[in-house]
């Protein structure tokens, strides 16, 4: 597994602060961030790809700072929003997978290998010439996941992939996430999908307020909310 390191990072949106002085080293296989609206996670989580860079202290990802090596972090950590219609760019559910591989010198063979491995491993083999925008929101978010997947990222990191989506939908895409072979980061309110997770951090006001096992994590989770 890779090694996500937090040093001393604090953030703030303007004067307002959003993270205090989180220090944290992550190399567990299934790890959950959970916490409250507007505790700090999806921050926490957009800094292990550089989408947000700290204000002050570093995150480090295999030896690489993120804030300097921004590039070489993104092809080891791909990165799932929650609306999978802001990650959707090409008409297809095909084309969509094989523009993910656009830039990564795979002949027009490996792609076409690639997109037919991923169609089928994601539910959509029989969607391949279908317009993504059609796909049920449970596809769609399958959809997404299907074109970073594609690229072979060491790190998945998910923010709310199941908010959008029903009971069931919000159950696939938990089990296919937590199933993938690579190291998953995922921020959630839905606490079921964190059954058989290695760690999770429960982010509080901006802090680091409990971290365990998900057997321990919850109920500290639920306990901070009485
Ligand atoms: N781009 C931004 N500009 C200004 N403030 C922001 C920005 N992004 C987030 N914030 C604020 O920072 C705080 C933390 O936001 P963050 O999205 O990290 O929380 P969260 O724990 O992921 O919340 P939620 O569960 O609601 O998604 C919130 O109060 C939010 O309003």
């Amino acid at each position: 597994m890779s090694e996500i390191r937090f040093e001393n990072v604090r953030h703030g949106y303007g004067d307002r602060p959003v993270l205090r002085e989180v220090t944290l080293t992550l190399t567990e296989r299934r790890i959950g961030i959970v916490g409250s609206n507007g505790s700090g996670k999806s921050t926490l989580a957009r800094m292990i790809n550089g989408l947000v860079t700290p204000t002050s202290g570093r995150v480090v990802v295999d030896g690489l700072d993120v804030a300097k090596k921004g590039a070489a972090v993104r092809r080891r950590v791909g990165f799932v929003f929650t609306d999978p219609d802001n990650q959707i760019v090409m008409p297809t559910v095909a084309e969509d997978l094989a523009f993910s591989l656009r830039r990564s010198g795979a002949s027009k063979a490996e792609v076409a290998d690639r997109v037919a491995e991923t169609l089928e491993r994601f539910g959509l083999a029989g969607h391949a010439d279908h317009p993504a925008h059609l796909l049920s929101g449970g596809q769609k978010q399958m959809l997404a996941i299907g074109a970073v997947v594609i690229r072979r990222p060491e790190i998945l990191v998910a923010d709310e992939p199941t908010t959008l989506l029903d009971l069931r939908n919000t159950r696939l895409v938990g089990r296919v996430l937590a199933d993938l072979d690579l190291q998953l980061v995922v921020v959630t309110h839905h606490l079921d999908l964190l059954a058989g997770f290695d760690r999770v951090v429960v982010v509080h006001d901006g802090g680091i307020a409990f971290d365990g096992p998900p057997a321990e994590a919850i109920p500290a989770y639920r306990g901070l909310l009485e």
